[in-house]
């Protein structure tokens, strides 16, 4: 595949990574000189996600500052091989994604700078899409892509294979020595790494691009009762009132989750070997009760809590105010970066603390949260340093 030029445009220098159904491949448009991401869909796979965008992006209110963080489909095209038809797509290409940033850096941590611009471009995406009717429905920060800079159009393709790598295919072989069948590509190609580690990002570099749509949905059309997020961001209601139906405060706890990982190191609640009933447990040390119907249905709460909803004894139970600490204060001192004053520990906690309210119609809409006070006097004004918001859009100054 490296090398190859599909559409007799796009020449396919490297291989960026896979999910479930498609691959994404880094090329060069031979027709405008640019670097793209050309996303190929597994065989007989869907478009959705391409529609989605479309529609996000040509929909009307087209003025939210959000709409910049959403990626355009640049192009579209089907491709035929001996699997079948492969629906593809066209976007700008991307340095990394923040998850990834933090899996490159042994610190895992943004500069405060960073992190707060980051959250407000995130949020300002959440409230475009909201706005349109869209719920995202897999927000975390493997989805959020960090945009590369302008300039890097400027290496030509050999340039770039001497500064991360040329590709290194590695042969494919059966275990059992067979012959390859003919669907079976003869090689494959570890992907390229163009990003950083998350400490070494600036504000400046911190463009977010919301990616990964394949899980969206309109509420007021579809009926979604459950979600495909990591357990660590998945909404509680979608396990204990899934037949309600999600919608945007789906997205709304979601958001915080992913809000807590970029200020902080570790996520919220803690996903490492979890199961569902961990989950649940980590998120009553925290945030308290659950609602009583959804306490009532919950079958493994007496192996965390007792009758009286106590945590059973020996069962160590971190705080909403033990975790700020441990997982965001404490890992900033020892890597020596800045963390957060006491007045904006208590403005970050409260907007965090509105958007994770156990009952989906209690949390803050995406808007809300822009106007919250930590938005206001903290982090929006780190990210208007950097960023202008002409043009309806919001455009990077830097
Ligand atoms: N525009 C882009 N620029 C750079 N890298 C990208 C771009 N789009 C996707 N990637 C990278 O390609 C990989 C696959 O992303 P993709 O969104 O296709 O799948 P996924 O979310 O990992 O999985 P799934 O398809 O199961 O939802 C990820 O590592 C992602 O960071």
């Amino acid at each position: 595949m490296i090398d190859d030029v599909l559409q007799s445009r796009y020449r396919v220098a490297h291989k960026l990574g896979y999910g479930t159904y498609s691959t994404t491949w880094l090329c060069r448009d031979c027709q405008t000189n640019k670097y793209v991401a050309v996303k190929v869909g597994t065989a007989e796979s869907n478009s959705r996600e391409a529609d989605v965008l479309d529609y996000l992006n040509h929909s009307s209110p087209l003025d939210y500052p959000g709409r910049a963080m959403i990626p355009s489909v640049q192009d579209r095209f089907v491709l035929h091989g001996p699997n079948g038809h492969h629906p593809c797509y066209v976007t700008a290409l991307a340095m990394c994604s923040v998850s990834g940033a933090k899996d490159a850096s042994y610190k895992r941590i943004f500069q405060a700078k960073t992190a707060r611009s980051l959250i407000v471009q995130l949020v300002l995406a959440v409230e475009c899409i909201h706005s349109k009717g869209v719920v995202h429905g897999d927000l975390h920060t493997g989805n959020v892509l960090l945009r590369l800079p302008a300039d890097f159009d400027q290496l030509s393709i050999e340039q770039l294979y001497e500064r991360y790598g040329s590709p290194a295919p590695e042969p494919v072989v059966r275990l059992d020595g067979k012959p390859l069948e003919s669907s079976i590509p003869v090689s494959v190609v570890p992907p390229i790494w163009l990003g950083k580690a998350s400490e070494q990002l600036t504000t400046s570099e911190s463009n977010v691009l919301l990616s990964d749509f394949g899980e969206a949905y309109r509420p007021l059309n579809e009926h979604r009762c459950s979600s495909h997020a990591p357990l660590s961001f998945v909404p509680p209601e979608a396990r204990f009132e899934p037949e309600q139906g999600l919608s945007f405060p789906a997205d709304i706890w979601s958001l915080a989750c992913s809000i807590w990982i970029i200020l902080g190191q570790r996520p919220l609640f803690e996903d490492i070997l979890a199961t569902p009933d961990d989950i649940t447990a980590e998120q009553v040390d925290t945030l308290g009760n659950l609602p009583l119907r959804w306490w009532k249905k919950w079958e493994a709460r007496h192996e965390y809590f007792d009758e009286s909803g106590q945590p059973k004894q020996g069962r160590q139970v971190r705080s909403w105010d033990d975790r700020f600490e441990n997982h965001i204060q404490f890992p900033r001192q020892k890597a020596g970066i800045p963390g957060f004053d006491v007045e904006e520990k208590a403005a970050v906690m409260d907007m965090l603390r509105s958007m994770l309210s156990f009952e989906p119609k209690k949390r803050l809409t995406a808007h809300d949260v822009l106007k919250c006070e930590w938005m206001e006097k903290w982090a929006l004004p780190d990210f208007e340093k950097f960023h202008s918001w002409e043009h309806g859009g919001c455009e990077k100054l830097a």
